[in-house]
Order: C-alpha cells, then sequence, then structure tokens
C-alpha cells in the first residue's frame, strides 16, 4: 500500500510562516488539496518532492524519508510545468527518460504507452510549442510518469485549461489513482468534487478541512439558499450574505448565498455544492 505521511511540519520563507504544524496521512486514491492562491499548496509539494528543505517535522513517503529515495517514488507535474519549444513530443520523453537512466526497447515501450495513456500519440512528432495547454500538460503527466511512480504529485494541472480539456484532465488522475496516490492540488472546487476521495481545504498554512467531499456537504446541508433580489437592494444584499452565485433574470438577479441564522420567508434552502461548502468552512474559521 503507498503512503504519506507527515507530521507536524513547518515551513517558513524567512520570518514567514507558511504552513504551520501539518499532520496529513494519505493511501491510494485522489486526494484533492483545496485551497486559494497563496495557501500553501505548492509550498506544501514542493516539501514532499524535496524541492524545499523543510524547516520542521516529518515527511515520509511510501517509508522513505531519505529526499533522494523519496524523488524515485514520485512523479510531479509542477504549475509552470514547460519544456523546450523546438523539442518534438516523443523527443522529449525519449530525453527525460534517458535522464531517468532508461534505454533501448525499455524507452522505446515505455514512451509508447505514456503517449497512449495520455492520448496524445497522433501528436509525438508534434513541436512543443504548437501544443495546446492541455496537450502540454498531458505531456507533463506523461514524463511525471515516466519511472511509474507510486505517488504522482500534480500542482494546479486544470489552470488555464478550456472546459474539455478539463474533464479529461481529470477523468486522467482519476484513472491513474486506481493504484497510486494522487494529489492534485487546485483553488477551484468543482475540480474535485467528482473526482476526489478524499479532500483537504488548506487556508493560511493550515489545514481546515480533511476528509471526504459528502462529509463536507453534509455538515453544511444547512446553510445554503437561494432567493431573488430587486437590482436596486442588490448591493446592500451583497454586503449582508455571502454570495456565491448569482444570475441576470428579467424579474431581478437570482442569487445563491450562505447564511446562518433564521431564514427570511422569500429564503428558499438548496443543497450546497462543493464551492459554496468550501466558502462556509473557510468563512466559519475566520468568524
Ligand atoms: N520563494 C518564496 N519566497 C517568499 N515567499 C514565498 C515564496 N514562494 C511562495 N511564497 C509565499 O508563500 C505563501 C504560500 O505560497 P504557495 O505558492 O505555496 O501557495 P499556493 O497555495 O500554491 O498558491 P498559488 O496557487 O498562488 O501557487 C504565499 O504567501 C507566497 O507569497
Amino acid at each position: 500500500m503507498n503512503s504519506i505521511e507527515i507530521k507536524h511540519l513547518s515551513f517558513s520563507y524567512g520570518k514567514k510562516i507558511v504552513l504551520n504544524n501539518i499532520n496529513l496521512s494519505i493511501g491510494n486514491g485522489l486526494y484533492g488539496l483545496l485551497g486559494k492562491n497563496g495557501a500553501g499548496k505548492t509550498t506544501l509539494m514542493k516539501l514532499i518532492v524535496g524541492l524545499l528543505p523543510k524547516s520542521k517535522g516529518q515527511i515520509k513517503v511510501c517509508g522513505e524519508t531519505d529526499p533522494k529515495k523519496i524523488r524515485s517514488v514520485v512523479g510531479y507535474l509542477p504549475q509552470d510545468f514547460d519544456f523546450y519549444p523546438d523539442m518534438k513530443v516523443r523527443e522529449a520523453l525519449n530525453y527525460l527518460g534517458i535522464l531517468d537512466n532508461m534505454k533501448g526497447s525499455q524507452l522505446n515501450q515505455r514512451v509508447d504507452e505514456l503517449l497512449g495513456l495520455v492520448n496524445l500519440s497522433q501528436d509525438q512528432n508534434k513541436k512543443i510549442k504548437d501544443l495546446s495547454g492541455g496537450m502540454k500538460r498531458r505531456l507533463g503527466i506523461a514524463q511525471s510518469l515516466l519511472n511509474n511512480p507510486h505517488v504522482l504529485i500534480v500542482d494546479e494541472p486544470t489552470a488555464g485549461l478550456d472546459p474539455e480539456e478539463r474533464i479529461r484532465f481529470r477523468n486522467l488522475l482519476s484513472d491513474l489513482s486506481a493504484e497510486k496516490i494522487v494529489l492534485f492540488s487546485t483553488h477551484i472546487a468543482s475540480d474535485l468534487e467528482s473526482t476526489a476521495n478524499r479532500l483537504g481545504i488548506l487556508d493560511n498554512g493550515h489545514f481546515i478541512y480533511d476528509g471526504s467531499v459528502e462529509d463536507l456537504l453534509k455538515e453544511y446541508s444547512g446553510g445554503t439558499y437561494e432567493t431573488i433580489v430587486n437590482r436596486k437592494d442588490y448591493t446592500s444584499f451583497k454586503s449582508q450574505y455571502i454570495v456565491f452565485e448569482q444570475k441576470e433574470l428579467a424579474e431581478g438577479i437570482l442569487v445563491r448565498f450562505i447564511h446562518y441564522g433564521r431564514p427570511l420567508a422569500q429564503f428558499k434552502r438548496i443543497s450546497p455544492n462543493l464551492e459554496s461548502a468550501y466558502l462556509m468552512k473557510i468563512y466559519d474559521r475566520r468568524r
């Protein structure tokens, strides 16, 4: 069984504390790491991969604590993954495979498998500069899987992708999570709603939630409403409630919002989605 075990992990850039006493234990499946920009997701991932020296605490991946050994069982797709623009897709994977000590027919076979897996076989002779954002991200996943890692860590892979590519990418990560740990960070809650087996919410360097999507939705099943607000009252409404969705209608503005306490008669209770439950979790902590 693959595992990531983190105990009492803290990290600071200079005096700025970015992660504060993180404890986490993950097994196979897709673990979604959700948090707004600056929450500490990239820092946590870089620490797990061994790209940053940890200040305090313990990181164990598949039983290993030595960063070199950890790197041999982890695949990593950084947020800003790019590659030589004039290299062709297959050439890039061959090159990285050689750096990973693979060669000959073993390398050729692995590259064929990976191109098929990420659906780039048809595009293997395209130059990287001619790939779409989604294709580049899929090439990024292929490179991170070269050494068949037990753990795959992907940092905000869906940012900037069109809806079709986002779905394709999420499905690919979900498939891979059948026999690996996939740690998938995002600030887009809907990326995780149907794919994550478990969810962690990071806020200002603290885990404020670690559990299933379903349990989070249950926890906040009572606080989400919708109503129609007159345009002239909208500014005042927005200052009183946390609006997470709005839509212009002929009769006014349809708003979906979070409300604690007694609802007014015109408020209709609705089921929360992951985005509203996530907002409520963050808001709860700050109240
Ligand atoms: N090299 C650095 N030096 C100083 N501060 C940094 C450095 N890298 C990140 N930070 C700060 O650490 C905090 C956490 O950043 P981090 O990139 O881990 O967050 P994140 O959740 O991944 O956000 P994003 O989605 O924007 O990348 C932020 O306040 C950021 O400004």
